[in-house]
């Protein structure tokens, strides 16, 4: 299984977010995105969920072209998402929040539900149980009967990530999973993170927390301007001059990047500039 962005472009009008953009995320592995704000880190996600349209390019499953599809039919063929702003239905209980996801696949089911009780409560009783699994994982079970809005703000996102989870999907996108988290709360989503890391699944995280990406990420790619300016492990990402001049913010495009870049290292050699 292998998710292809070919060539992949978004137009806003006349303003381009995202510029022929071409990479490959695979399973096992923990992809990052990172550039600085506007660099067009969400429209990639949004575009990958389907959320927006692909203007031009192919965004590929598999096989599988996904940007024609439906969302419900992207997020049928087996792909999740969180998003920047948390979206969870705040009426509902956090265990309702996830066994709503069994809504949309077995909703064909209805009419033997209501027709034989005993297969209903056995159905009710196993998405419960998958449910109640999720929420042990993200230490979030106490939670169960609360409504999801009264959550602490740190345990609503991870809330939102469980309810990803739900449907044990191949790719999971997460953006922004560490916006507006504490130091600790941060450090407790890292390690869940990295203990969602399975052969069967791509991840893909979009965060401007370098610590975070740094020590979870297997693989990076940096966009600037909607261009895609750079990829690979941590150590290459954070010893590239034109990453460095990306965040440094001293030059606008890519070009007047990577000419600066050179210029930089011919004078002063190439340092990594850690981002804490
Ligand atoms: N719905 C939209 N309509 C018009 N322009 C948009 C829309 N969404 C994003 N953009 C523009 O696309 C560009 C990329 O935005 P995007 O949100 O993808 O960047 P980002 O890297 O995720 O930024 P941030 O880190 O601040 O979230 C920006 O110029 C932004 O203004």
């Amino acid at each position: 299984m292998t998710l292809i962005f070919q060539n992949i472009r978004k137009q806003y009008g006349s303003n381009v977010a995202i510029d022929d953009v071409s990479t490959e995320f695979v399973p096992g592995l923990i992809h990052g995105i990172i550039g600085p704000n506007g660099a067009g880190k969400s429209t990639l996600i949004n575009m990958t969920a389907g959320s927006y349209t692909v203007s031009s390019g192919a965004i590929v499953l598999d096989g599988r072209q996904m940007q024609s599809l439906k969302k419900y039919e992207i997020a049928n063929s087996g792909i999740a998402r969180t998003y920047q702003n948390i979206r969870l239905f705040d009426q509902m209980t956090a265990l309702e929040n996830l066994e709503v996801c069994y809504y949309p696949t077995e909703v064909g089911a209805t009419w033997r539900e209501v027709l034989w009780p005993p297969f209903s409560r056995s159905q009710r009783e196993r998405r419960r149980e998958a449910c109640m699994e999720i929420l042990r994982f993200f230490n979030l079970q106490g939670y169960a009967t609360a409504e999801a809005g009264s959550l602490p703000y740190g345990r609503q996102r991870m809330l939102e990530i469980a309810r990803a989870l739900v449907m044990n999907p191949r790719v999971l996108l997460l953006d922004e999973p560490a916006a507006g988290l504490n130091h600790h709360e941060t450090a407790e989503l890292t390690a869940k993170l990295a203990e969602l890391r399975s052969p069967a699944r791509i991840m893909i995280i979009v965060e401007h927390d370098m610590d975070l990406v740094m020590t979870l990420c297997d693989r990076i790619v940096v966009m600037h301007h909607g261009k895609l300016l750079f990829q690979g492990t941590p150590a290459e990402v954070q010893a590239n001059p034109d990453v460095q001049l990306a965040y440094l913010g001293t030059a606008n495009d890519i070009d007047e990047i990577r000419a600066a870049a050179q210029d930089r290292r011919a004078k002063l050699g190439i340092r990594a500039r850690q981002r804490s």
